[in-house]
């Protein structure tokens, strides 16, 4: 193949291991499949020897650097979906938003929004096909060089997490700054979320014209969320989203499963299970049994296990991870982490994660 057809979504080759997908949709697999959030991060050496010395967006531009972050977690261990390396805070960044990753101290918006005046200047109709193109190249070419070995997953920052971000100016305790406009500027903050879902529709399409197998939208800021709120700032705009996308792929004869992250969200998993998803992701805060009843088998569920667990011993891991798979059962069921995994974790503890769920679950589909 010519190096210049890696970056044309066509002629991808032919996908090997459909666990994933099959089990976005509820359907049989061999084994419970298994990845997870952060796999391409700074708790791997080739990562942090890749990403040395560079700025991370800079980085986020390089389709070539891309592609070589998501590709470097499979070459360890057997996970069953890749998740292309990019970021949330790249929609902010479209919308003419600085930001920056600052060492230490985590994503940092010099100017963030103060007033809803600032809404005026922000870009409210973003060409996502100009402003992020380097996401759908960097997830066309990733798609070439998977060479078919797992599907790839695209995936977004939903609005209120992205709202927060613009308005926080990076990484807060509280939230408060952001919440304080959804106590004193409801209208304001409704106008911001429908702005950013306009968006988020046509970027996650964009992902899917380009190669994504599946979505994933993280709504990380749930859990600053009580019910209420939940109910005004977010659920809609989540319900939104996958609607418009669904539609749109619908027309032209596709179907992408996806999947809803809403961390700490607990409060809204019934909800959450209706709101056309195949596949609501769960942090570790929620018992395996009782998300199986109250989601009472309308979606498959991803999660849930502490990333924290990965501290421990490689067999207390895999006892951790057999209670985990008989609690949400083998059927409709993503095995992954309650959060991403962070820096100081151990590669081999992650193969071990990884072993034991391919291992158990084999297991308890031959007692079938
Ligand atoms: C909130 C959020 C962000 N980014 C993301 C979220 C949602 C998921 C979540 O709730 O964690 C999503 C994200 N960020 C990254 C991915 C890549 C794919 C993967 O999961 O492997 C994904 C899916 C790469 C990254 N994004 C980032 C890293 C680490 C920094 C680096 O590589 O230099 C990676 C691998 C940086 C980032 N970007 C963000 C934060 C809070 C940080 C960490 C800052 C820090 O700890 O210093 C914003």
């Amino acid at each position: 193949m010519d190096k210049d057809d890696l970056i044309l979504p066509k002629d991808f080759p032919k996908l090997k291991n459909d666990a994933f997908l099959l089990a976005c949709r509820g359907q049989k697999t061999p084994h419970v499949p298994v990845w997870c959030m952060r796999q391409a991060g700074r708790y791997l050496p080739e990562f942090r020897e890749s990403r040395a010395g560079k700025d991370f967006f800079a980085t986020c531009r390089s389709p070539a650097a891309c592609c070589e972050l998501t590709l470097q977690p499979l070459r360890r261990f057997p996970f069953d979906a890749a998740i292309i390396f990019s970021d949330i805070l790249v929609i902010p960044q479209a919308m003419g938003m600085d930001v920056q990753m600052v060492a230490g101290k985590g994503p940092t918006f010099p100017e963030p929004l103060k007033e809803p005046e600032d809404l005026l200047l922000l870009q409210s109709k973003v060409d996502v096909n100009k402003e992020l193109d380097y996401v759908f190249k960097a997830i066309t070419l990733t798609r070439h060089k998977l060479e078919g070995k797992v599907p790839l997953i695209g995936f977004t920052g939903a609005p209120w997490t992205l709202m927060a971000y613009m308005i926080e100016g990076g990484g807060s305790t509280t939230q408060s700054k952001a919440k304080r406009w959804l106590y004193r500027h409801p209208e304001a903050s409704h106008q911001l979320l429908k702005m950013l879902t306009d968006i988020i529709v046509e970027y996650l399409l964009g992902q899917v014209a380009a190669g994504a197998q599946a979505l994933q939208v993280f709504e990380s800021h749930a859990g600053y969320l009580g019910p209420v709120e939940f109910q005004e700032f977010s659920l809609p705009y989540l319900r939104d989203i996958a609607r418009k996308v669904k539609d749109q792929l619908k027309e032209s004869g596709q179907d992408v499963p996806m999947i809803v992250f809403a961390k700490d969200g607990h409060y809204g998993l019934e909800d959450l299970s209706q709101s056309h998803y195949e596949v609501v992701g769960l942090d570790w805060t929620i018992d395996p049994r009782s998300a199986r009843e109250r989601t009472g088998g309308k979606v498959s569920l991803q999660g849930n296990m502490d990333p924290c667990a990965l501290y421990a011993p490689k067999e207390r891991i895999s006892e951790i991870v057999k209670k985990m798979l008989e609690g949400f059962g083998t059927r409709g069921y993503i095995a992954n982490l309650g959060h991403g995994l962070y820096p100081d974790m151990d590669p081999e503890n992650v193969g071990a994660f990884v072993e034991a769920v391919h291992t158990h679950s084999r297991h308890l589909l031959n007692l079938k």
